[in-house]
């Protein structure tokens, strides 16, 4: 058995291996341990190899699907390696042989497909990238909805691209080993890289590849493919047939995504808005977790698709929003939408489990109901003008002959595996119907067999029972052994075991009737298997169809979801129109309105207008005033409105945004070795040598992180040429009030500010956003509302104080006060400085109490009294 495994792991090196061996999965050596440490389950031993003790831990079958989530997490694959015969059938071929076995599935993070192994809310990407001679490209594929992608990209705009999609894990070519940065990229994305063989990229094998997994004599049907895009497609294939062991998942043909088309986003300004993920990494507290009203994982998982992609398409961005309007005008449709999408199950999901040999009765019943309320749905929105409802309410028709045959053959709440049985509906199959009642009526003569035998023995305890091991038996306590055991009960009872309390006794008519049983039982089930995989073969044959289904489900899923939020939340429809326009009223930033709210507080709506004479805005105004939120809400409504969604807003008016960046003085990164401010300072770099005039940048604070002159002139420089060389649309918010004075020189540059209201010596923020400058900071006072000691804030104070008093009177002088703040006298407050002392401490240190008789006590009370009193 060791060498069988030996040269299975062999094959399989970089990966753990789960070998099977009856009721468990076993792993040995260098596996063991690293899964014992996983997984945090105990480490045994079993039996020497070459004179050393062979490490072993195991995982139960049923359980599996647990630890294999675990070590998929923590960066493992897993190769399963199953028994492929009856370990009866090997004892027949010699006491020694051993049970053959074969690895059937290699698990990946980028190929999971069961139900608990991935977020039903979330897409699960495989991704490929290839490179020909300087040209990229990269493929990308949801092996458990059956989608593929491709598109030519350059190196450069690789990491946006990952940013996007977030695949789980990337191929990668065997010289991405020299290549760092490849694998930093890749690594930033949140995903695995894996290192395949030149040979998985070729792309002349890719042809052969991509036909036989799509089961076609030829490509040209899926349309042009560059020579890198069918490598990457084709390192993909090969990746999926390695995995799959030859089972052929039910892909769609390759989609090829250009990069026009959709606002181009890259990775800093991702994080930086908090589209997928909050900063602190988890869903909650990003704009996908505010908006997510969908009732379904697939709405969901499009959600999310067209939220990390916003159209730039006004056509396309018009027809969407149409299927919102189209919900958030009928509030009734739109509920009973909502309510029936609440009973679809995940058919894309379960489809492509059952093309992948993976799926059982419960799948074949999601289709049978997804398709059922997909009908059910598409009658209720009928007369729909807006195309994409009336498309989808269309695609969601003709599965009449599927659904009725599925709603006949499955029972209403079918079992897991199709192994276990149980899922075909009584009356459906004469020859199941027939072998059931076999089965069934053995039961009830064994049951009359133990009022015979109770009778014949006169044991009143004896009982007929079942275990898997003996099959039926005769049991009677053991007291009762020797009666059974002698003439004449002897005659029909014959021994089979002896426990503690019991005797455990067959008979031949039980025997036979058990033989009957599982003869019946075991065709009942080899009728339901065939069923099964009869049932199987309907949906597949219907899967495109059902794929389209299950895609419109997901549209209309989505709109629904987005006109709920729209109602709920107060949302109005924008416009998207070409041009460089951009005109909000009243707009409002989701994710911190919501928190708000939940916080008891309102949300100050604010206004924005870039349009040609003000394109550029410099926002000042004190910390803590809202100017980050500001910024960041304009960026969300464009993403929102571009997406297709209603928008946070009285109104909005927005020219096509076509490229977005968002930039904030980042923190430091020092994983990577980089500074805040070198970090500041590439990411700056990439706007101003990328953005165009349909750009839109965000750039809160830049320049923060170096020294004050330093930063000051380069936010002047950034400023100008954003102003002159990009010409884009964009809002600047920053410390420096110097920089208000460029709006006198640079045309399209506008002074914006956050209101503060000065009462009783505090800053109250407003958060109104106003044409003009900011006067001053108010940092002082936010660090006295952050809790600062007294003492600190105090001389803060004093020092802002002479440094503006120097300001004003020039250079040299600022230098001179600076010189002249008097350092210590600065520390009055605080605890140890030395004092004079008070007269009366004097005149209290100047008593001796042990020299005073009672009268002199009560006299030198009187005399420090008085001097109290002075
Ligand atoms: N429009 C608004 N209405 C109500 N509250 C707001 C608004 N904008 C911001 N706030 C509140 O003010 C807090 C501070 O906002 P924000 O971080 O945007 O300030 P800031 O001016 O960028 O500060 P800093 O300069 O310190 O980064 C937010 O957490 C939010 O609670």
């Amino acid at each position: 058995m060791m060498a069988q495994y030996l040269a299975i792991k062999a094959e399989h090196e970089d990966a753990l291996l789960f070998y099977r061996m009856g009721d468990f999965y076993e792993l040995f050596f260098d596996d063991a341990k690293a899964a014992a440490a996983a997984l945090d389950i105990a480490l045994t031993k079993r039996g020497k190899h070459l004179g050393e003790d062979i490490a072993m831990c195991g995982v139960p079958v049923h359980a599996a699907e647990g630890y294999l989530l675990t070590l998929i997490r923590k960066g493992f694959r897993v190769a399963v390696c199953e028994q492929l015969e009856d370990p009866a059938a090997a004892k027949k071929r010699g006491a020694k042989a051993v049970v053959k076995r074969g690895v059937t599935r290699l698990v990946t993070a980028g190929t999971l497909t069961e139900e608990a192994l991935l977020d039903a809310r979330a897409a699960n990407w495989l991704a490929a990238w290839a490179e020909i001679r300087g040209e990229g490209a990269l493929a990308w594929c949801d092996l458990s909805t059956g989608e593929m992608r491709v598109g030519a990209a350059r190196r450069a705009e690789l990491g946006p691209l990952l940013a996007r999609i977030g695949p789980s894990e990337v191929l990668v070519g065997p010289t991405a080993e020299e290549d760092p940065a490849l694998l930093d990229l890749i690594g930033e994305a949140g995903a695995v890289a894996t290192r395949l063989s030149a040979a998985a990229f070729d792309s002349a094998a890719a042809e052969a590849r991509l036909k036989a997994l799509y089961r076609v004599g030829s490509l040209d049907g899926f349309g042009a493919f560059s020579r890198v895009e069918t490598a990457a497609l084709g390192a993909v294939a090969d990746y999926i047939e390695i995995t799959q062991k030859g089972a052929l998942p039910l892909l769609r043909p390759p989609l090829r995504e250009a990069g026009e088309g959709t606002m181009r986003i890259d990775a800093a300004t991702r994080r930086n808005l908090e589209l997928a993920r909050s900063l602190s990494g988890g869903r909650e507290g990003s704009l996908l977790h505010a908006v997510d009203r969908t009732r379904t994982g697939a709405g969901a998982r499009l959600l999310a698709a067209r939220l990390a992609a916003p159209s730039t398409d006004i056509g396309e961005i018009a027809e969407r929003l149409d299927a919102v309007s189209f919900f958030a005008d009928d509030a009734a449709r739109r509920e009973a939408a909502r309510d029936a999408l609440g009973r679809v199950p995940d058919i894309e999901r379960a489809l492509n489990r059952l093309a992948l040999e993976r799926g059982g009765p419960r799948d074949l019943a999601a289709i049978r109901t997804g398709l059922d309320q997909a009908a059910a749905l598409a009658a209720t929105l009928t007369g729909a003008e807006a195309p994409v409802v009336a498309g989808a309410a269309a695609a969601m028709k003709g599965h009449e002959t599927l659904i009725e045959r599925l709603a006949a053959a499955l029972a209403d709440e079918p079992p897991l595996m199709a192994r276990d049985g149980g899922f075909i509906r009584a009356g459906f199959d004469a020859g199941l119907d027939e072998a059931r009642s076999l089965r069934d009526e053995g039961r009830s003569v064994i049951m009359a067999l133990e009022a015979e035998y109770r009778e014949l023995s006169g044991i009143g305890a004896l009982k007929v029972r079942h275990n898997n091991v003996l099959g039926y038996f005769i049991e009677t306590p053991a007291g009762h052994a020797q009666k059974m055991t002698s003439a004449p009960l002897s005659d029909t009872f014959i021994h089979r075991q002896t426990l503690a309390g019991q005797v455990r006794f067959t008979t031949a008519p039980l025997s036979e009737m058990q033989s009957k049983m599982l003869e019946a039982g075991g065709r009942a089930l080899a009728i339901e298997l065939r069923l099964f995989g009869e049932l199987r073969e309907a949906v597949i044959g219907a899967a495109a169809a059902i794929a389209e289904t299950a895609r419109a489900l997901a549209e209309i899923d989505l709109a629904a979801a987005l006109a709920a939020l729209a109602a709920a939340e107060g949302w109005t429809r924008p416009v998207v129109e070409a041009g460089r326009g951009f005109r909000i009223e009243g707009g409002r930033h989701p994710v911190v309105e919501q928190a708000l709210r939940r916080a008891g507080g309102d949300f100050i709506a604010n206004d924005a207008d870039l349009s040609e004479e003000a394109r550029l805005w410099l926002l000042t105004g004190p910390n803590m005033a809202g100017k980050s939120t500001y910024l960041r809400q304009n960026a969300l409504i464009a993403i929102l409105a571009q997406m297709g969604s209603f928008v946070p807003a009285a109104s909005a008016r927005l020219g096509v945004v076509d490229q977005l960046f968002s930039r904030v003085g980042a923190a430091d990164d020092l994983a990577r070795g980089r500074s805040t401010f070198m970090v500041e300072m590439v990411e700056t770099a990439a706007i101003l040598n990328q953005a165009g005039e349909g750009a839109l940048v965000i750039l809160d604070e830049i320049g923060r992180g170096t020294a004050t002159y330093d930063g000051l002139s380069i936010a002047w420089a950034v400023l100008e040429h954003l102003h002159d060389v990009n010409r884009c649309r964009g809002l600047f918010a920053t410390h420096y009030h110097e920089l208000t004075a460029l709006s006198q020189r640079l045309s399209s540059l506008a002074n914006a500010t956050m209101a503060v209201r000065e009462w009783e010596g505090e800053a109250v923020f407003l958060h109104e956003v106003r044409p003009g400058a900011a006067d001053r900071s108010y940092g002082v006072q936010v660090a006295r509302l952050a809790g600062l000691p007294e003492p600190v804030v105090a001389r803060a104070r004093d020092i802002l104080e002479t440094l503006e008093e120097g300001e004003r009177e020039g250079g040299a002088k600022a230098a001179r006060l600076i010189d002249d703040l008097p350092l210590f006298s600065a520390r009055p407050a605080a605890p140890a400085a030395p004092k004079r002392p008070s007269r009366l401490e004097t005149a209290l240190r100047e008593i001796s109490p042990d020299d005073l008789s009672p009268r002199e006590a009560l006299e030198a009370l009187y005399r420090l009294k008085a001097v109290l009193d002075e």
